[in-house]
């Protein structure tokens, strides 16, 4: 593609099955239509390698993304890809998110071998996450619940659930689907009733801001009512601070041109607090449109007393 570029893009990848099965197909679609040979780098990243302490503690969602950035600063690698939920709403200066790709099923799955949904959980009943977001509104389906830390990538999660630990626990329906391990979900929530993460079930590619040949191949690769969707979800959490220690849903969906964005916000001190809510809808053109609409939903959210939590979180 860049007679000064090898012909060959070397995609970094966090070495968890679903990451792997991710850094796959993005080789795989490279390969089908644009002809283009990719081959993976595995790493282990910081993120991975913490697997007892909650990762809003720790330092969040940029542990997963640093060392692959570092890869394609180097030159090791061309190309990063990552689950879009794990990518900070700021990228580093030098790196920006050339496509983002149709997104899976964004909704939150609930797996249990003993109950069909969160409604059949006995009184007390024990569930697993370690998702303050899953928590807050887990808490507001269900105040009687006893919510315990789950980490540990997918397959850890369902060995914990599967050694009798919990009564149920909460994934994401897209890393179970991509992993053939959808007959697991016994049922899916509702996207309004637990609003997924800011881009949940989407694939961010991150290249150097100075790769213009791969930026340039890569805008095939752009599913647009994802891209304004996921967009509008990020602007959200940024708006409101951008971190993962924040209890925040945000979800769009796109149609038509037309946008609806739903967003919730969580006291993280105290996860009893009524969630904060918030639906807008509008009509989207570009990314600077479906950003704005993200921005009044923060705005919205902030108006119903959103800053005491986000405080009381801070402090906690
Ligand atoms: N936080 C970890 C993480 N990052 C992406 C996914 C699932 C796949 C996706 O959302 O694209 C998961 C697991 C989970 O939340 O259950």
């Amino acid at each position: 593609m860049n007679s000064s570029q090898p012909d060959t893009v070397v995609i970094a990848t966090r070495e968890s099955r679903l990451a792997l099965w991710q850094a796959e197909h993005v080789r795989d679609r490279l390969a089908a239509e644009l002809s283009l040979k990719a081959e993976l780098l595995g790493m282990t990243t910081r993120g991975d390698q913490i697997l007892d302490r909650s990762l809003s503690k720790v330092g969040g969602k940029g542990l997963f993304v640093k060392e692959l950035e570092t890869a394609l600063e180097d030159g090791r690698a061309r190309l990063a890809v990552h689950s879009l939920k794990d990518v900070p709403m700021d990228l580093p200066a030098g790196f920006v998110l050339a496509a983002i790709l149709e997104r899976e099923d964004p909704r939150d799955a609930f797996v249990s071998s003993r109950y069909e949904d969160v409604d059949a959980l006995p009184q007390g009943a024990c569930v697993g996450t370690s998702s303050l977001r899953r928590v807050v509104q887990l808490k507001a389906l269900r105040p009687d619940l006893r919510i315990e830390p789950l980490r540990g990538n997918l397959d850890t999660r369902l060995r914990k659930l599967d050694e009798g630990g919990y009564d149920a626990i909460v994934l994401a329906a897209a890393g179970l689907k991509r992993l053939g391990l959808g007959e697991r979900i016994r049922a899916v929530f509702n996207e309004q009733r637990m609003i997924p993460a800011a881009g949940q079930g989407a694939l961010g590619l991150e290249v150097r801001e100075d790769d213009a040949a791969l930026r340039q191949a890569l805008q095939a690769f752009i599913h647009t009512p994802t891209w304004l969707a996921t967009h509008a979800e990020r602007a959200v959490s940024r708006a409101l601070g951008g971190s993962c220690s924040v209890p925040l849903a945000a979800h769009a969906v796109v149609t038509a041109g037309q946008m609806q964005l739903d967003v919730a916000l969580g006291n993280a001190a105290d996860p009893s607090q009524p969630l904060l809510r918030a639906r807008l809808s509008g009509p989207v053109a570009d990314t600077a449109t479906a950003e704005a609409l993200g921005q009044a939903a923060a705005a919205q959210l902030r108006q119903q007393g959103g800053d005491a939590y986000l405080a009381a979180g801070a402090a906690a």
